[in-house]
């Protein structure tokens, strides 16, 4: 079973060409960077119309069968910023933790981060987790903060994304360590294949 993630950038902006789209290659690159393990991605651009959002996050996880999906966009208090809201429409069950660390690791680089309504939902056996619109927020967020030595100082959300999909039955993830890493309990760590 190969890992399946699904990207959506949400942006009334990007989807109407008004300007290129970041969100979706910056995802894209960061995920490239941080997996060693094989993944596939599925990506979707679309406005900040919310039974838009609701209706891609549904297809993503019940059709084409996503263990992750990563949204940006729209998570702000403006009133075209409907996000979260079609996420928590479309959830299961609610993830606060992944909400919380992104608003704590945001406010180490801007002190707007309070204004972030992103939320981490699983739906079926998916994670479906929002990140914020700003491009650069994306690596922020999902890898955290690190010292000049490399050291991590506030850990992003990411380093427990395995594990969250290892809960949900889904493919075992592994990690660059140098960019994010992976968190899972000794006993849930899978040994390294023998030669
Ligand atoms: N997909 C994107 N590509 C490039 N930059 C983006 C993208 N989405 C957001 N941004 C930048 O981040 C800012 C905050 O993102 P937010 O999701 O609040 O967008 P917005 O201001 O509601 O506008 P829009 O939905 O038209 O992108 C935007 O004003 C824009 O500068
Ligand atoms: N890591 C990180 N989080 C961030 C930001 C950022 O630049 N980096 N921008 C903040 C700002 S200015 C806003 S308004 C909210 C909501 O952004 P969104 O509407 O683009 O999702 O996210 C916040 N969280």
């Amino acid at each position: 079973m190969t890992l399946q993630i699904g990207l959506v950038s949400v942006s009334d902006r990007a989807s109407q060409g008004v300007y290129t789209d970041q969100g979706i290659p910056a995802l894209r690159e960061w995920l490239t960077s941080a997996l060693t393990t094989p993944f596939e991605m599925h990506t979707r651009l679309i406005p900040d119309e919310q039974a838009e959002i609701e209706s891609t996050l549904i297809e993503l996880v019940d059709t084409t069968g996503c263990h992750l999906v990563l949204t940006t966009g729209g998570t702000g208090p403006a009133l075209r910023d409907v996000t979260p809201d079609a996420t928590l429409a479309v959830a299961d069950r609610e993830m606060p933790g992944f909400g919380e660390q992104m608003r704590q690791v945001s406010l180490k680089f801007v002190p707007t981060a309070i204004l972030s309504r992103q939320v981490g939902v699983i739906r079926k056996q998916s994670l479906i987790l929002n990140l914020p619109g700003q491009p650069k927020a994306i690596r922020e967020t999902l890898e955290g903060l690190k010292d000049a030595d490399g050291k991590t100082v506030v850990p992003g959300i990411f380093a427990a994304v395995p594990y969250c999909i290892q809960l949900l039955d889904g493919p075992y993830i592994e990690t660059d360590a140098q960019v994010v890493a992976a968190f899972r309990p000794k006993s849930a760590i899978k040994p390294a294949p023998t030669v």
